[in-house]
């Protein structure tokens, strides 16, 4: 109990992962799939390289690794829309990845953000074990929080691997949305026309 106790505090490193705890899951989920761990090609796969993957892939449940949402004064209170934000996530269910596209319109009330900022709070979102409707909401109401705006809305586009390559084995792509506060009938007009101006 006390090795065990003992063991697991020196491997975990400063951002709480447990690399020889991944380490052995990795080794042996190779090991469970027929797989030789120990064959040239693989060693490195369970030593660093999926370990390695999935802490940055998860870093969106690190609050050390989000973005610095800088705002400064606004100018406007128009709406803000922002298109065409590359998402990667690993949905929940199968842990395999979904992928696709972003679009963000926010009505400011005394501060906007850096631009580049907006894809940088979506790509931290992201990584981390989601459904697509759950993170859509998530943005929405963290970029709200975050920017101390008025409105926002959410459009998310994306293809899920697990219906791509298993399971049903068709390549669609699901929308979700979601609006928080004070967006109005125009604002969802512009949102929508920025976003088939993008398409
Ligand atoms: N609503 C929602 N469902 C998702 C998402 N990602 C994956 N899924 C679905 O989660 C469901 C899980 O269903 P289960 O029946 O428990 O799992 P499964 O046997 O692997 O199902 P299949 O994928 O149909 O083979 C599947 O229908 C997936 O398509 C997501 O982001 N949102
Ligand atoms: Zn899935």
């Amino acid at each position: 109990m006390t090795n065990q106790h003992q063991s697991a505090q020196t491997t975990v490193d400063s951002r709480g992962i447990d690399w020889e705890q991944a380490q052995r899951a990795t080794r042996l989920l190779l090991e469970s799939l027929g797989e030789n761990p120990d064959r040239e090609g693989l060693t490195e796969t369970w030593q660093r390289r999926l370990p390695a993957s999935l802490e940055t892939l998860t870093e969106g449940q690190r609050e050390t690794a989000k973005p610095d949402m800088r705002t400064f004064e606004a100018e406007t209170d128009d709406l803000v829309i922002k298109t065409g934000i590359p998402v990667y996530s690993l949905c929940e269910h199968h842990m395999l990845p979904y992928h696709g596209t972003a679009h963000i319109g926010y009505r400011p009330d005394e501060t906007v953000v850096g631009l580049s900022k907006l894809s940088r709070y979506v790509r931290w979102q992201s990584r981390r074990l989601t459904i697509q409707e759950g993170l859509t909401r998530e943005i929405a109401d963290g970029l709200a929080e975050e920017v101390h705006a008025d409105g926002v809305v959410v459009e998310l586009t994306a293809t899920h691997l697990c219906e791509a390559m298993r399971g049903v084995e068709t390549a669609t792509e699901t929308t979700t949305q979601a609006t928080v506060g004070n967006i109005t009938a125009t604002d969802r007009q512009r949102f929508r026309a920025a976003i088939d101006n993008h398409e």
